[in-house]
């Protein structure tokens, strides 16, 4: 996505009801868990409008909307929200026609959910790393935990022997995972995929994804946000926050 976007900051009316038929995204641009909302409706197909909240500055009636705040959340032409991106995901995948994300089978099920569970750490890690570098500290030793993270997680596709986390075609378990991928070229941590040369494969393949391609944010615009926000001085207009 490029392009300056609106997004909705404190004093903003709420936008009316959703119409029928569609669905409505609570989103922020930069923010790796909305993109696992929209990577899951465009896979899906599910017609969708994408309102962007200025998280530094959230409009009252937010809260109405999800009473914790953050994004994504996803409201419904009935007036229902559902939001925490794992749960808004399987929601869509269930509620919705279209390709089915999920597998049937519970064992391959539960392994997505084994994995989605050994990720959280991967974004913690990824996120001291994200800290040590806006107080341009010496990041050495939170890119040698965030390595030795994403070496673990490479053993669940090699023990697989499959190209995607879920087998051989992409599923819900690869779109959780993506959207930090694309921000590690941040921190150079994508040199750190050289030592993991079946991530790296993953990786490659991922890029490839039609879902993908549409929500892509380049890796410059991305560091532009990330100085912003480094600095506390992100441009709303320009930063769609
Ligand atoms: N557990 C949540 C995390 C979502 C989250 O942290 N979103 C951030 C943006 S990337 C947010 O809304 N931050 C606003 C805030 O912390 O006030 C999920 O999986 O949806």
């Amino acid at each position: 996505m490029t392009g300056s976007q609106k997004s909705l900051g404190k004093g903003s009316p709420a936008p009316g009801p959703v119409p029928e038929g569609s669905v409505r995204l609570y989103s922020m641009r930069f923010c790796p868990y909305a993109q696992r909302a929209r990577l899951v409706l465009l896979a899906k197909g599910i017609k969708h409008e994408v309102v962007n909240i200025n998280l530094k500055n959230k409009p009252d009636w937010f809260f109405e909307k999800n009473p914790l705040g953050l994004v994504p959340a996803v409201e419904l032409s009935d007036g229902e929200v559902i939001y925490e991106s794992p749960i808004v995901c399987d929601f869509l995948d269930e509620a919705y026609p279209g390709k089915k994300l999920t597998p049937a089978d519970p064992i391959k099920k539960a392994k997505q959910k084994i994995i989605l569970e050994f990720f959280s750490g991967v974004t913690t890690a990824h996120y001291k790393l994200f800290l040590a570098k806006k107080e341009n500290q010496d990041a050495t030793e939170q890119k040698a935990e965030l390595l030795t993270k994403l070496q673990k997680l490479e053993e669940f596709l090699v023990k697989n022997k499959t190209a995607y986390f879920g087998g051989e075609s992409v599923s819900m378990i690869d779109y959780m995972i993506y959207p930090w991928f694309e921000r590690f070229p941040l921190f150079d941590v994508i040199n750190i995929l050289t030592q993991t040369p079946e991530l790296k494969k993953w990786y490659d393949l991922m890029l490839q994804d039609s879902a993908v391609k549409e929500t892509i944010t380049a890796p410059d615009v991305l560091l532009g946000f990330f100085k912003l926000y480094a600095q506390n001085s992100i441009d709303a207009a320009d930063y769609g926050l």
